[in-house]
């Protein structure tokens, strides 16, 4: 038997870091995916075969007639470890351990950009192996799943990237719990830096900014959990759709402030931030992690010139889409 299942990436649009504070944030899952085909193997073995990352350290060297591959393989396992993860809880999940398992990974979003690969990672396989071994889990309990495997790889994580991965659509998160907020086609377009930023160690770095001096850092996370509450009140307001786009603009562009107070920001992500207003968006700001990775902007009326500004600036634009679908079971083969 062999399934392969997808996942989708996502946005943050209000809420990062706080969020792992125990404040609420404001996510969307968007139309870039994750692939993951899982089958099995008769060796008891975990398999993994990761196509679109690559492994830091490799070297190969060539003589006459032989050539050596050289890895360094602490960095490979650690790259591969929310996958592992993944398998390792549901094999223990289906009382299947020592199962040989397979899986296989193709990935349409960049990798430590903000856009919650790691997420879509850990989903999609759970997704996959979860079927493959039987179990019946909904796309819920395989968020739940997700944010353990986030837990156990990074140290620390909210859940939100998880959840909206297996779940879709555009939702409203707090310690654990979600709420669907309505569907609304949001005229963003998102910036990527081309670098990349780990969420593991950004979470702990603001974490250490926070336990040197609590006083400043509390009254940061405070105002971000309030941005989050304004702007839900906005998403879910009867004013009209210039009117709501105007003031959460406003609400992303004092978000950002904050980010960067937070020391997540770096200069080509402002750059970006910045060369996007300039344009004409009405808000712009870091998505996920920051570190490197994404900005996204709120352009209604310029699109275009947005991502034209985005690309004189040097980054990457695209425009994209909200997906209303989380995990999808995409194809079972006996
Ligand atoms: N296609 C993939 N195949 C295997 N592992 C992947 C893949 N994509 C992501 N990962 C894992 O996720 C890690 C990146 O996760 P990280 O949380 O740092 O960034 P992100 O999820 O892209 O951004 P953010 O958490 O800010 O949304 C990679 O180093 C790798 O371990
Ligand atoms: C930085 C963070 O808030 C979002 C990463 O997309 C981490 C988390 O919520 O787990
Ligand atoms: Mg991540």
């Amino acid at each position: 038997m062999r399934v392969l299942a997808s996942a989708p990436a996502k946005i943050i649009l209000f809420g990062e870091h706080s969020v792992v504070y125990g404040k609420p944030a404001i996510a969307a899952a968007i139309d870039l995916r994750t692939y993951v085909r899982a089958g099995f193997n008769d060796r008891g073995a975990i398999k993994i075969e990761a196509k679109d990352i690559r492994v830091p350290g490799l070297t190969v060297s060539f003589s006459e007639d032989e050539i050596y591959f050289e890895s360094d393989y602490g960095k490979a396992a650690e790259v591969l470890s929310y996958v592992r993860q993944a398998i390792e809880l549901v094999r223990e999940e289906a009382d299947a351990n020592g199962k040989g398992v397979t899986v296989s990974i193709t990935s349409q979003i960049p990798v430590g950009a903000g856009l919650g690969s790691s997420a879509a990672v850990a989903v999609a396989t759970i997704g996959a192996v979860s079927k493959l071994l039987g179990l019946e889990l909904t796309n819920e309990e395989i968020g739940k799943l997700g944010h353990k495997v986030e837990l156990l790889v990074q140290g620390a994580s909210s859940g939100i990237d998880p959840t909206v991965s297996a779940i879709g659509g555009f939702i409203h998160y707090e310690k654990g719990d979600f709420e669907h907020l309505p569907f609304m086609e949001l005229p963003i377009v998102v910036g990527y830096t081309g670098s990349s930023g780990s969420t593991k160690e950004l979470v702990a770095m603001v974490r250490r900014t926070y336990e040197e001096m609590p006083e400043v850092i509390e009254p940061v996370l405070v105002a971000m959990g309030k941005i989050v509450e304004k702007a839900r009140d906005v998403i879910t307001s009867d004013l009209d759709e210039e009117l709501r786009f105007a003031q959460l603009g406003r609400l992303m562009n004092i978000n950002h402030g904050l980010l960067d107070a937070l020391g997540v920001s770096t200069k080509k992500l402002s750059e970006l931030v910045y060369a996007a207003r300039v344009a004409g968006a009405i808000g712009a700001k870091i998505t996920g992690a920051g570190g490197g990775g994404c900005m996204y902007a709120l352009a209604p009326e310029n699109q275009s010139e947005v991502a034209t500004a985005i690309t004189i600036a040097g980054g990457t634009p695209m425009i994209t889409r909200i997906s209303r679908e989380g995990l999808r079971i995409e194809e079972v083969l006996p």
